[in-house]
């Protein structure tokens, strides 16, 4: 991968992670190597602000699962929202980039999120921030490439060459990342097992002993 001075190139894959699950840990996997990214890091929502509350596990029991989807890869799961007070999308990528200056960020996201991302708060703010990569997802790419965010994104796509060659990143960009699509979904693994927010309902960060804080300023160890 990279071997710059400080910087690395680093997917972001924002989710509930209700819980995390192997297609998560697949399509990071196959986004970093499609990219050519050193990281993925995973940024496990307090709470994505368009679904609700309920049913959804403390962040700390999905942050947990999240950490075990991780292990021994090159994913780093984070709950860095919740470290930096940001709700919204276009204010955690801000924070992080103010934080972590060096680095080149790509955002990730299935295809799912694209079909309502013009529902999200200055979607147009968060693709002038940094590029944005799609990855199929079964069922959804109709309404994605129908999308009304599409119908602006459309315009700023670029081949995923201009990725992988390592040469420098601008925004807009929208690359689409096809694969063998993963059925895999957080709300299947739900409906199998109903009660697995409840088992967890009473956990907190604190009972986290695996918890790692988020990597500090410009760390460039691998996780
Ligand atoms: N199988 C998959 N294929 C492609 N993208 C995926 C897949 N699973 C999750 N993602 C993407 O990962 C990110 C986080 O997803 P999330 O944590 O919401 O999981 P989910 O399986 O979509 O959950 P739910 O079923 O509860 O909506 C989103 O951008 C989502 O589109
Ligand atoms: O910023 C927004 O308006 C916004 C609206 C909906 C979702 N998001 C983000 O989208 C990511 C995926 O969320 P989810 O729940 O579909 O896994 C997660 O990082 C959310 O915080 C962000």
């Amino acid at each position: 991968m990279t071997n710059r001075a400080n910087g690395r190139r680093i997917g972001l894959l924002g989710g509930s992670f209700n819980p995390a699950h192997g297609g998560h840990r697949r399509i990071s996997l196959f986004a970093r190597e499609a990219l050519g990214l050193d990281q993925v890091w995973w940024l496990v929502s307090p709470g994505n602000p368009l679904k609700p509350k309920e049913g959804m596990a403390p962040l700390a029991a999905r942050l947990s699962s999240a950490m075990e989807q991780a292990r021994r890869a090159p994913i780093r799961a984070t709950a860095i929202e919740r470290e930096l007070g940001t709700r919204y999308t276009v204010d955690t990528l801000g924070a992080i980039q103010r934080r972590y200056p060096k680095h080149d960020f790509v955002w990730l996201m299935g295809s799912d999120n694209l079909a309502q991302f013009h529902r999200w708060r200055d979607w147009r703010g968060i693709a002038r921030r940094m590029p944005i990569a799609v990855i199929a997802r079964p069922g959804y790419d109709g309404a994605a490439i129908a999308s009304p965010a599409m119908a602006w994104l459309r315009r700023y796509r670029v081949p995923l060459a201009s990725f992988a060659n390592g040469g420098e990143w601008s925004a807009p960009a929208l690359v689409t990342l096809r694969f063998d699509p993963d059925p895999r979904s957080a709300t299947a693994i739900r409906r199998a097992d109903p009660d697995w927010a409840s088992r967890h309902a009473g956990k907190t960060l604190r009972d986290q002993v695996t918890h790692r804080p988020i990597p500090s300023r410009e760390e460039t160890t691998a996780p």
